[in-house]
């Protein structure tokens, strides 16, 4: 599943894009070339693409849900004045489900609706200086984030950051209440309602019976434990490897520094190395059972049985090459096959290093996709993985 980045990348101004966890404003025509020819480069390959506005869209075409949808939206994006709440719903009440999806993820401006709105309280006088009623969600391009598919069931994410909230509440629609998700016989492991937060980039499935998780800027250990705990109950996952990586906005997922490429191979920013811990944690009597790995290296090795892993360094051997082309997702790859990665052809050195053990690597362009600081595995979400067994 992905999104095609769409009006909402045009809200972005110099003011919002910290709050709104971007570090550059991205031009918004070049960066849908890339996202096209990124989509085209996987279904080439045969990979089914759906996309997250297309799915919200249909489900939205359901008058009842619609009204929910809006309800819901008011309540999480809404304004401490219930006359420009009420305002707000009236509007959007008029929209067809193709405009109300535009507005919930490109965001409704106070222009878009002030017009004509006659002062009275003291709140219609005294607003926030704030151009928006509904934000811009201009992270749903990433949409590995909101949640992942392990097993045959489904994780919503808990965001860390008020900026993301709104994207797994989208995909709470789409599984209620859409038919490509057959809701009964997708287990629900996460809820976006819960506490402690959980974040895709953070969930590596490694096999049917591993899933790896980071500890992060985003994912708390408290998260992990959860869902190990369901996923140990109900999953046929035997085994979670939580692996700690420093918090920090420059790799704010395990998968900005860390992803599988093949059966017995990852590759790994260098930088991190030292600073990582891998946990194993497996089902026991009373509870869960953590025991710290000696390494990463060694963790990988025993929980997915194997005689050897590889760990193949991004960047070429060069720490500040390797810094560099981290900062601009080298190691963000996404493996659509054991040993086939789609990557930024930018990322000149850790693309070559892939490929001199071995694993074949399908650029593609993202000069500006990658200004949202993520690449090819962030901005995909896979909602069925074939049995590589
Ligand atoms: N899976 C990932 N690494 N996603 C990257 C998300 C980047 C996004 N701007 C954020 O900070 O949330």
């Amino acid at each position: 599943m992905l999104h095609r980045p769409g009006k909402e990348l045009e809200r972005l101004t110099p003011a919002y894009l910290e709050e709104l966890l971007f570090d550059d404003i991205p031009w918004l025509y070049q960066m849908q070339k890339e996202h096209d020819a990124f989509a085209k480069v996987m279904e080439d390959r045969g990979t089914k693409v759906y996309y997250y506005e297309k799915l919200l869209e249909e489900v939205l075409e359901e008058e009842d849900v619609a009204k929910k949808f809006i309800d819901e939206l008011i309540e999480i994006t809404g304004e401490d004045n219930d006359r420009i709440n009420e305002e707000i719903r009236q509007f959007l009440g008029g929209k067809t489900a193709e405009e109300l999806v535009e507005i919930a993820i490109s965001g409704l401006l106070k222009s878009d609706l002030d017009a004509g709105l006659e002062k009275r309280s003291l709140g219609d006088y005294i607003q926030r200086d704030y151009p928006f009623y509904i934000n811009p969600i201009p992270n749903l391009y990433f949409t590995r984030d909101p949640g992942a598919v392990i097993g045959d069931g489904l994780s919503i994410s808990k965001m860390n950051t008020p900026a993301r909230d709104r994207e797994t509440m989208f995909l709470q629609y789409v599984y209620e209440y859409h038919p490509l998700i057959k809701k009964e016989k997708t287990p629900l492991w996460y809820d976006y309602k819960e506490k402690s937060s959980i974040e895709g980039g953070d969930v590596l499935v490694l096999s049917d019976e591993v899933v790896a998780i980071g500890v992060s800027e985003r994912t708390s250990a408290r998260a992990v434990e959860i869902i190990a705990q369901r996923l140990f109950d109900k999953a046929p996952v035997k085994k979670v490897l939580a692996i700690q990586i420093p918090f920090t906005r420059a790799y704010m997922h395990l998968d900005t520094v860390f992803t599988m490429v093949d059966h017995d191979k990852f590759t790994i920013y260098p930088g991190i190395e030292k600073a990582v811990k891998a946990y194993e944690i497996t089902p026991g009597k009373q509870g869960l059972l953590v025991k710290e790995k000696a390494s990463l290296q060694q963790a990988l090795q025993d929980v997915l049985k194997l005689p050897s892993v590889n760990l193949i360094q991004s960047g070429g051997g060069d720490p500040i090459t390797a810094a560099r082309e981290q900062w601009n997702d080298s190691t963000n790859t996404l493996a659509i096959a054991p040993g086939v990665v789609v990557t930024y052809n930018r990322n000149e050195a850790s693309n070559k290093t892939l490929r001199s053990h071995g694993i074949e690597v399908v650029e593609i362009e993202g000069s500006e996709l990658v200004r949202g600081r993520g690449g090819p595995r962030c901005m995909s979400m896979p909602l069925v993985r074939e049995d590589l067994k």
